[in-house]
This record gives structure tokens, sequence and C-alpha cells, in this order.
């Protein structure tokens, strides 16, 4: 059985070498163009009905779902459509809150927890995303919840909706590790909420509501085209707020965009750059981005939910080919925060 390596077992950095991240910084940098817009890429949808019995077939779809477009979508995933909207009732209303209540709560620095405003500026575009959201990561949330006489019910919520939602991606993640040679929970280890070493993330997202005066604006994105630093991204769109569109690795000179089409019952997913890393590139973690509507579109606010499965700060990601120096998943993760974040 193979097993996941921790921060002891780590090979340090050699003299003079470049900073880990650095490729897909690199990459990044030059993606923030307008480029086109095309439909002919199917984003596939894939059901997870009677996931135990049907788990070779699924894994066969997810495989190959994810090494072409490297988005797709999942339903009949078994979370509960009910709870999905009540996650969503209370992620408006925490966003409702007065501007000096969610203060209270700042984003803590390099944490992935607590609430921020405009701050994320993504090396493509370098104008922040015009977006406020939360980050719920289990360790690290001392004194960054409203109280129940403020919110009633919504740290529980969050709480239960986040373990759902860990649960499906180890599912989706046991599929992967099995055509990597992986044993089955490999993934599941090295992502353990139990530990303190958990930085597995639930955001909750609120783009504001475009005026008429800022439909035409250059440079303006809900968010700038980036890849995902985690290895699995569980994504809750709501019908009708559209925006997100995908460009499939293979194909990013042509810069031809495609939308990812939001509906409430399915869960869009993709592979980030640590199971790419850990995939030696086999799973690819493609550029997406959420761009401003148009006139003509809608330009109410939009409301998504994402869940960022990161492997705990003391896995070492390392890809068993050799393709990517070993680092521990805590410096992966710094790194890319430090480059996304201006405060
Ligand atoms: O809200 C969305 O549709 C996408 C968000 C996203 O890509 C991210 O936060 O990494
Ligand atoms: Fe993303």
């Amino acid at each position: 059985m193979s097993d996941i390596s921790t921060a002891s077992a780590a090979r340090s950095t050699p003299p003079g070498a470049a900073p880990y991240a650095m490729t897909e910084l690199n990459r990044e940098a030059s993606m923030g163009g307008l480029g086109t817009e095309t439909t002919d890429r199917e984003v596939r949808r894939i059901s997870l009905a009677d996931f135990d019995s049907r788990r070779a077939q699924i894994a066969d779809e997810l495989w190959s779902a994810a090494t072409d477009i490297g988005f797709f979508q999942v339903i009949d995933h078994g979370i509960d459509l009910a709870e999905v909207s009540h996650a969503f009732e209370m992620s408006a209303r925490f966003f409702e809150l007065p501007r000096e209540v969610k203060e209270r709560f700042p984003l803590q620095k390099g944490q992935n927890a607590g609430w921020e405003y405009m701050t994320q500026v993504r090396p493509s575009v370098g104008t922040p995303d015009q977006k406020e959201s939360f980050q719920f990561t289990r360790p690290r949330m001392d004194g960054l919840w409203p109280g129940e006489d403020e919110l009633a019910g919504f740290r529980s919520t969050i709480e239960g909706f986040e373990h759902k939602c860990w649960q499906l991606a180890m599912d989706l993640l046991s599929c992967f590790a099995e055509r990597l040679d992986l044993d089955r929970d490999f993934f599941t280890r090295a992502h353990d909420p139990a530990s303190s070493t958990y930085q597995s993330t639930l955001r909750l997202l609120h783009y504001y509501a475009f005026p008429d005066d800022q439909l035409d604006a250059e440079n303006v994105w809900r968010a700038g085209a980036h890849t995902d630093f985690d290895a699995l991204t569980l994504l809750f769109q709501r019908s009708g707020q559209g925006g997100l569109q995908v460009l499939p690795g293979a194909e990013t000179q042509g810069q031809a965009w495609t939308p990812v089409e939001p509906s409430d019952d399915a869960i869009t997913c993709n592979i980030g750059d640590m199971l790419m890393r850990w995939s030696d590139d086999r799973l690819p973690s493609n550029f997406h981005r959420v761009r401003a509507p148009r006139r003509g579109e809608y330009t109410g606010p939009r409301y998504t939910i994402a869940y960022f499965a990161q492997a705990n700060t003391d896995v070492v990601i390392e890809s068993a080919g050799g393709t990517h120096p070993p680092i521990t998943a805590a410096d992966y993760i710094a790194q890319r925060i430090a480059a996304n974040f201006a405060k």
C-alpha cells in the first residue's frame, strides 16, 4: 500500500532553485486577455447514482472528462438539493449583514478563514475580483463566526454542508486514486478533517450586481482567469447566474473560452494544481474565470459556493514520476495565496 508522505520526509529545496509554484504563476500571468467564446466543447454531466455498484464505470467517465476538458459536472451526487438551497440561503443572509458586523470576522492572512471584500487580485488580470467571500477552514475559525443572535443556524449549516462536500470530494478522489495506482483511500488520508493540519476550505462567494454604468468597463472581472491551488474543487452554482468559463490546457493558445452552464442540480468539478502535480500532469488543472455580465444578460448578483479539497498542511505533494519537486501542502498553498491577495 502506498502511503502519503508527511513533512518530516520532505526533501529541502536545492540552493538557488526557483520557487516551487513558479510554473503555475508564470502560466497564470499570461491569461488575462479577453479571448473569444465557444460552445463547441461539451462540459459532461456524470451521474453518480448507485455509486458503490457503478464505481468502475463512474471512474472511467470521471477520468475521461477530467483528462479531456478538465471540467465536468456531477448529478445524482447524494447531497440533498434542499440542503444546497439552505446553504445558499444562509450565505445570502450572511452577506446581507451590515458591513461593520462582517468586518468583525476579517480574513486571516494566509489562512483561508474569514470574510474578505475585493481583496483578491489574480496575477492574470491585476484587478480585484468584484466580490466578497467568507471562507471556512475547520481548524482556523476562532472568533470568526457571527453569534447565534446575529445569524441563527449559520455556523451549524456551514459546518454540516462542508462535511457533505468533503465526503463527496473524497469519493471522487478515490476514483482518481485508483487510476493513478494509489490505494483507494490515499487522498482521504491526505485530507483528514479530524487533524489540526486540515486545510480544505468551504468558500461562500457573492459577486456584486453590475449597475448599468459599470457594464462596459474594461478589465473588470468577477474572477480573473486562474487555476485552482487545490486537489479538487466542487462548485455549486445557481440556475440563471452564469459567467463561469473554462479554457482547456491543451488549447490555451487560441484562448477560446467555453461557458459552464449553471444548474441547481449539478456540482461543477475541476482538477486543481495539487492533483496535477500528484498525477505527474496526467490530470490537468485548467484555466477558468468568471466574466462580468454584458448588456442584455442577467446583471444581478451571483452567488456560488466552492469547496476546495486541499491536502493537509503536513502532507508532501510528490509525483511518482518526478515531474515536479516535492513540496509540502502548507508551502504550496502559502505561495499561491501570497501571489493572489493584496492584503
Ligand atoms: O464562482 C465561480 O463560479 C468560480 C469561483 C472560482 O473559480 C474560485 O473561487 O476559484
Ligand atoms: Fe477557481
